[in-house]
């Protein structure tokens, strides 16, 4: 098993929470559409953020939505991507939090994690594909909000996704078309994942390395998911790859 990013060809990054910390504008957003949501209802218990790890973190929107309302006992009618952020449906709510996460985009804006970006460069510089594999469908507005846009060339996201009819994590499907699409096999690549289910895709993938990136998910939680090891930040990653180069030549 490869243990160092220098012995893989291609590295798939997650988004949010592993290049950028939007995890946490994503949690917010959850936290203010579910925390009334529940407790207008008195549902029990009340939202807290635990349930963003437990239940939405890295899935796409509306599988998110569905996951809290099933930790509750509830369930709502699917409705469509179209429906308005008032409609008493699964979208209707993910697109509710939707408002609430571009709000939040709009006024503060985007800055990536230095270790994150300092990893793509030594990456790039040293010749290994890269991409981005997101749930998201705001994808790549966030990677331009942080100035990011150009370092990808390959951004698999919800948008995608939902064109090619790909299931979200923790199905591995995003993940393995990325790999195809760089012509790097599973066997040859690594996942860097911030939520369990990111981290259990990349497993069930067949990754050769598949790195937890702990923003919050917890170490134990990422390891349980299967990650082969847990960082804290991405630098921690830097001089692994920094090492390998140099034992290459
Ligand atoms: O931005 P979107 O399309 O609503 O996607 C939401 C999800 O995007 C993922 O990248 C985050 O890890 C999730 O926590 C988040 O809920």
């Amino acid at each position: 098993m490869a243990r160092c990013l220098g012995e893989v060809d291609a590295v798939l990054f997650d988004l949010d929470g592993v290049i950028t910390p939007t995890s946490l504008v994503h949690m917010r957003a959850w936290s203010e559409l579910f925390t009334p949501f529940l407790a207008e209802r008195r549902v029990e218990p009340p939202y807290t953020d635990r349930d963003y790890f437990a239940h939405i973190d890295g899935k796409p929107r509306y599988e998110g939505v569905r996951a809290l309302l099933v930790s509750r006992g509830l369930s709502l009618p699917y409705g469509d991507p179209s429906d308005p952020p008032d409609a008493a449906t699964v979208c209707g709510l993910g697109n509710r939090k939707n408002s609430l996460f571009n709000e939040v985009l709009r006024t503060e804006g985007v800055t990536a994690y230095p270790g994150s970006v300092r990893l793509i460069d030594a990456l790039v510089a040293a010749g290994r594909r890269i991409a981005v594999v997101s749930s998201s469908r705001n994808a790549r507005p966030v990677l331009e909000a942080a100035g990011l846009a150009d370092r990808f060339a390959l951004v698999v996201d919800g948008v995608t996704a939902a064109e090619r009819g790909l299931p979200g994590k923790p199905d591995p499907a995003t993940f393995l078309y990325a790999a195809e699409e760089l012509g790097v096999p599973a066997e040859r690549a690594a996942v860097l994942e911030d939520a369990e289910s990111g981290v259990t895709a990349g497993r069930k993938g067949g990754f050769v390395l598949v790195v937890g990136v702990d923003r919050g998910a917890g170490a134990e939680a990422l390891t349980e998911a299967g990650a082969h090891q847990v960082v804290d930040d991405l630098d921690a990653l830097l001089l692994c790859n920094d090492e390998s180069d140099e034992q290459r030549s």
